[in-house]
């Protein structure tokens, strides 16, 4: 029997993937195979000894301490391209938003008094003060063009915007997907220099830390629109609360409200709901526990954001998963162990990323308690497993 520990809400249709008679899930659950989290903050978390998985049901990863589970020989799984479609639709609302002055507008009219005459009086009166702009013939700038970026660029072109985008390690399939009338931006500056709108699609990471900053601002255009839908972190809210107050800014739409933020007249702040529609919820949690599953029963890794693709089919016998140190040598020791204890090797496959190798091994009958003892002492070596 699996356990699987869950930190935050997943999509039962997700959890569905995990049969219960194999599997125990709990919110709180001692000696977990496996976590399945969102926005849970694991970085202070004690991690159990007997943990073998971690599963983001989303994208960002930035909550767990994945160098961590890395030196501990845990892959850690997401959910890459699952709840795009879901963040796109909240890009283009946030646009919207801002162009259209939507908020203070609703707002106006929800705090209309009199009796319906007197509204009609004051409605005509008072939206003059809401006079927005059209998206067509504006720019929009996109920086990070992965699974979301690509999105919002081309259902911005779709909406008859210029689009100019930024990425220099755009993936093959991504480049594939985006829209041919994308223009490419040669650097951030670049592009901030040139839009009306900007939008971050990229993980927080030490380089896309505050991309957005005082400096940046003061070349950007004036009444420039900022979306951040991505990270907290990734714009310098005080920098940019600054500049709209200053008169530079037009507007900051973002999923990440604070106490600076969130009574703002220009910003518009929705409480992290990028990912929160019920078919991205499914789509993350399926996905995320279809990955986990495979890799607790066959040792399989797909979508991993520390561990090589690995995929071997089963035969028939037995299975040992081993994570080491990429490191010269290990794969002869490990062999060599399994030669010396009798363990003929009917199939192998042995993959890198980074510091990290993972080495799958089928063998004839049973790996004894003696073979895998000596297969965890190789220096090196960071976890074994039979499966
Ligand atoms: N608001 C939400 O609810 C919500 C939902 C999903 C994702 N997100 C955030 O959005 C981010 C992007 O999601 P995604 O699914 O598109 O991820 P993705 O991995 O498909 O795309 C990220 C892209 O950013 C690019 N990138 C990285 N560093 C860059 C840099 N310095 N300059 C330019 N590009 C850079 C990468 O090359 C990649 O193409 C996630 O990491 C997450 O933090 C937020
Ligand atoms: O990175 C993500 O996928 C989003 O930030 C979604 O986060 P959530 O799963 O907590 O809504």
């Amino acid at each position: 029997m699996y356990k699987i520990l869950t930190l935050n809400n997943i999509s039962v249709t997700g959890l569905d993937r995990l049969p219960r008679d194999n599997y125990e899930i709990a919110s709180e659950i001692t000696h977990p195979d496996a976590i399945l989290l969102r926005s849970y903050k694991m970085h202070d978390m004690e991690i159990p000894a007997s943990l073998k998985a971690v599963g983001r049901a989303g994208a960002g990863v930035n909550n767990i301490p994945v160098d961590r589970m890395s030196e501990l020989g845990i892959p850690v799984f997401n959910a890459p391209g699952a709840n795009a479609n879901a963040v796109k639709e909240l890009v283009l609302t946030g646009m919207l938003l801002a162009s259209r002055n939507i908020c203070p507008a609703w707002d106006f009219a929800r705090n209309l008094e009199g009796d319906d005459a007197a509204i009609s009086k004051a409605v005509e009166a008072g939206k003059k003060n809401f006079v927005g702009t059209e998206l067509p013939g504006r720019t929009l700038g996109v920086i990070g063009l992965g699974a979301i970026g690509v999105l919002v660029c081309n259902a911005a072109k779709a909406l008859g915007m210029n689009v100019i985008g930024y990425d220099p390690d755009i993936s093959v399939q991504r480049a594939w997907q985006l829209s041919s009338d994308v223009q490419s931006a040669s650097s951030v500056d670049d592009l901030l220099s040139r839009v009306d709108y900007v939008s971050f699609h990229v993980p927080l990471i030490d380089a896309t830390k505050h991309m957005i900053n005082a400096d940046r601002l003061k070349n950007m255009k004036d009444g420039v629109v900022i979306l951040n839908f991505a990270r907290n972190g990734i714009v310098d809210d005080e920098a940019v609360v600054k500049a709209i107050d200053a008169g530079k800014v037009g507007g900051y739409v973002c999923d990440f409200p604070s106490n600076l933020l969130k009574n703002h007249d220009k910003v518009v702040t929705l409480p992290h709901m990028g990912a929160s529609t019920r078919e991205a919820e499914e789509n993350c949690a399926i996905m995320v526990a279809d990955q986990v599953r495979e890799f607790l029963e066959n040792g399989n890794v797909h979508n991993s954001v520390n561990f090589p693709e690995v995929f071997m089919p089963r035969s028939d016998g037995q299975r040992l998963a081993v994570v080491n140190a990429n490191v010269p040598k290990m794969l002869g020791q490990i062999s060599t162990v399994l030669a010396d204890t009798g363990h003929n090797i009917i199939d192998m496959l042995n993959k890198s990323r980074g510091e990290l190798a993972y080495t799958l091994v089928d063998v004839e009958g049973e790996v004894d308690q003696d073979c895998l003892d000596q297969i965890r002492a190789i220096e090196g070596v960071l976890a074994v497993r039979t499966l």
